[in-house]
């Protein structure tokens, strides 16, 4: 499988403070990434320099082979929503239309077909003339969910979709993002210790380390990066106890 995310030796620094420190990672076309981790860990940081947006004070960081920006088109970014994105007196048409701003060329009906078919892929096409702002929090997660697929990208990245919604509206989630991975790469940053649902393919740990596991369980090492034991310090059998 061709590789699409590659951070090899990343390190990165906010002036003095080194938020991530020697970050390395290989994730394939198609996989199910979960970036999992503390508060400050460095979460949003990772994906800043995935999308380009921050460049690596060593390291190098690729997206589809391609310098991240680059590689921007093949990106799908669906950010944690704000209280003011939610008080838009736009409508949910607009939202997802917004999506298409990179795809020059199209003719004002090719543009509908496809934020019409983005919304029917995320079950919301009956809402396309509603006001964004009057949608609940888990239909305005996919909104912008399709918003991110309007312009088929290879790759979509979720920054928290299910952390202001409910149960069900977080299941309705999960369930889009494991169809939507049959034709996209997935990177998704959660605090949810509950994503059993889900098709990981792999966990990438982030607190100012990067502890990456091909694999959707989370590892002895992960646990250790969380409650701030270095790797160096863990016990290497259970004898050292
Ligand atoms: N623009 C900035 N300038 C200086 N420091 C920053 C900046 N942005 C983030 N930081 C710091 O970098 C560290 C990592 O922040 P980051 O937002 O990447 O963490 P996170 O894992 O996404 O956190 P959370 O789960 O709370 O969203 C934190 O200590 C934060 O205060």
């Amino acid at each position: 499988m061709p590789v699409a995310v590659e951070f090899n030796a990343v390190s990165f620094a906010y002036e003095q403070s080194m938020v991530l420190k020697e970050a390395s990672l290989e994730l394939v076309e198609q996989g199910f990434l979960l970036v999992l981790g503390p508060n400050g860990g460095g979460k949003t940081t990772f994906a800043k320099l995935l999308l380009g947006l921050i460049q690596p004070t060593s390291g190098r960081v690729k997206l589809f082979e391609q310098a991240p920006h680059c590689a921007l088109s093949d990106i799908g970014y669906v950010p944690q929503i704000t209280v003011t994105q939610s008080r838009l007196p736009i409508r949910v048409f607009d939202v997802v239309n917004f999506g298409l701003y990179k795809c020059k060329g199209l003719s004002h009906s090719q543009r509908r077909l496809r934020v019409m078919n983005a919304l029917q892929t995320v079950g919301l096409s009956q809402l396309a003339k509603r006001k964004f702002s009057g949608l609940s929090g888990g239909e305005r997660q996919r909104v912008l969910i399709a918003r991110a697929l309007v312009s088929s990208p290879r790759l979509i990245l979720l920054d928290e979709p299910t952390a202001n919604v409910d149960a069900q509206s977080k299941e309705q989630i999960y369930q889009l993002l494991s169809h939507l991975n049959a034709h996209a790469t997935i990177v998704l940053i959660t605090h949810d210790p509950n994503t059993s649902a889900l098709p990981v393919s792999d966990i990438a740990f982030i607190n100012r380390q990067v502890i990456h596991h091909k694999g959707p369980e989370l590892t002895e090492q992960m646990l250790a990066l969380s409650f701030g034991t270095t790797v160096e310090q863990l016990p290497r059998c259970a004898n050292d106890y």
